[in-house]
């Protein structure tokens, strides 16, 4: 997958980098939200002349604890984030050891991506127990809270509303959530 796009760097741990702005997240599916998310990122990044990267985690968080079932695999994952072209694509493996992390920790390790600005949801979560929220990474980074993508019917773009729609049996629903954005228009789902 990744020869297709050889400019991406693909590491299984932080990269010491010069400066970044940096989004995190599951991304399953890589749908309409996170699209838009990540191609912002690697906009700002480039206006302010420094890495983006997209930090994100394998198997999705929910799927590790078995709370949904994963809506893409990790080679297609990487395919989709890798067509938004980011300079870096971090890829944890979420594990009992980093789900142990606590908040600060998985703060040191963001730090070595010396990031400008993070950009994450207002929902963002993260450590142990999901103790982290986005006003605790505000205390130690510049974070740029992300409006949601809606569809136009008014309901937020998710992960959870894509397993619902397949599960459902609207398979053409979920696919137009998730099909690539590479031309502005509107979610009409
Ligand atoms: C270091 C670390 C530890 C985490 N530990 C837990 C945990 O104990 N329980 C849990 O439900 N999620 C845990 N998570 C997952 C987060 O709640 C969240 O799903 C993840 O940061 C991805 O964000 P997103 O769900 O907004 O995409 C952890 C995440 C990180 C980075
Ligand atoms: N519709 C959206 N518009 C903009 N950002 C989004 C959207 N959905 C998720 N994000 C952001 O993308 C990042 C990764 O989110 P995540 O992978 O948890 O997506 P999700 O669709 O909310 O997943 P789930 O439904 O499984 O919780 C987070 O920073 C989150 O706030």
């Amino acid at each position: 997958m990744f020869d297709l796009i050889p400019t991406t760097r693909c590491h299984a741990a932080m990269p010491c980098l010069g400066a970044s702005v940096v989004t995190i997240g599951a991304f399953d599916g890589v749908h309409a939200g996170h699209q838009q998310l990540i191609t912002g990122n690697v906009r700002r990044a480039q206006e302010l002349g420094v890495s983006s990267v997209v930090c994100t985690f394998d198997p999705p968080p929910k799927v590790f604890f078995g709370r949904a079932a994963q809506l893409c695999p990790l080679d297609e994952k990487l395919a989709r984030l890798t067509a938004l072209g980011p300079d870096h694509l971090v890829v944890l493996p979420f594990d009992e050891a980093l789900r142990e992390l606590s908040p600060a920790a998985f703060m040191d390790r963001l730090a070595l991506l010396r990031p400008l600005e993070i950009r994450v949801g207002g929902d963002f979560r993260f450590g142990c127990k999901q103790a982290g929220d986005v006003t605790l990474l505000a205390q130690r980074f510049d974070v740029d809270l992300q409006t949601p993508v809606r569809c136009a019917a008014g309901e937020v773009v998710s992960s959870t509303r894509i397993r619902g729609l397949r599960a459902a049996g609207d398979l053409a629903a979920a696919e137009t959530l998730l099909r690539p954005m590479s031309a502005p228009r509107e979610v009409r789902v």
